[in-house]
């Protein structure tokens, strides 16, 4: 399994602190929603992930992700230092080891952005604990005309991604392994669910009320 052996040496308070997963398709909103919560509560949540790909426009290194390149992932990769990696759309996305572990030691809740995929890794490992939350699209066509509008990819690219957000809303759907599903209708709504689940989340990991 990816990553046991490491995660057998660290200590345990670092893996008994469970993650709070975002997973869903492309243009589900899981960034628009995980922004919110990051800026919101700075010092309760703290994000961080690896990727192979090119920053977004209002993207910065180390905020939204690490900006890596192939070999230094795949180096990473091969040292068994990934919870979980995947790629996508040809870029690779991973959650290092040493990345959650900064965010634990910081007394913050890790959260993490990732595929189903992902969710599925993270799941069957049991050195770590996870709540996982699925952010849906309210229909097929909404997610067409976010990505489009998003305009972040060339036309071939969103029809790849709404492919594979039907094929991955199915499997998801079916294979119970989340804990709470939001449908992302009106990102105000949405992100309403999102704060109370996390910030109760928070609150019954650190048994206090005054945050
Ligand atoms: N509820 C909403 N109403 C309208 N637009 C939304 C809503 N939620 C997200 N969007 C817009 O949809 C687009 C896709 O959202 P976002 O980039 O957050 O999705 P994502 O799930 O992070 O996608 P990816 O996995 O490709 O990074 C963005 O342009 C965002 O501003």
């Amino acid at each position: 399994m990816p990553g046991l052996r490491i995660l057998k040496a660290l200590p345990l308070k670092m893996i008994s602190i469970p993650l709070l997963v975002i997973s869903g398709p492309s243009g589900a909103g899981k960034s628009s929603l995980l922004d919110r919560l990051l800026s919101n509560h700075p010092k309760i949540f703290g994000f961080s992930a690896d990727t192979t790909r090119s920053p977004r426009p209002g993207e910065t290194d180390g905020r939204h992700y690490h900006f890596t390149n192939c070999a230094d992932f795949e180096s990473l990769r091969a040292q068994n230092h990934f919870i979980e990696s995947t790629e996508f759309a040809g870029n690779l996305y991973g959650t290092s080891i040493g990345a959650v572990k900064d965010v634990a030691d910081s007394g913050r809740m890790c959260v993490l952005d990732i595929d189903l995929m992902g969710v599925k890794q993270i799941e069957s490992n049991p050195y770590v604990q996870s709540k996982r939350v699925l952010i849906k699209p309210p229909n097929p066509e909404t997610l067409r005309r976010r990505l489009q509008k998003r305009g972040t990819e060339a036309p071939e690219a969103v029809e790849a991604r709404l492919a594979r957000a039907r094929s991955e809303l199915q499997s998801a759907e079916g294979s119970g392994i989340y804990d709470k599903v939001i449908v992302n209708s009106d990102l105000d709504l949405a992100y309403r669910e999102l704060d109370e689940y996390s910030m109760s989340l928070y609150r019954l990991v650190n048994k206090r009320d005054h945050v």
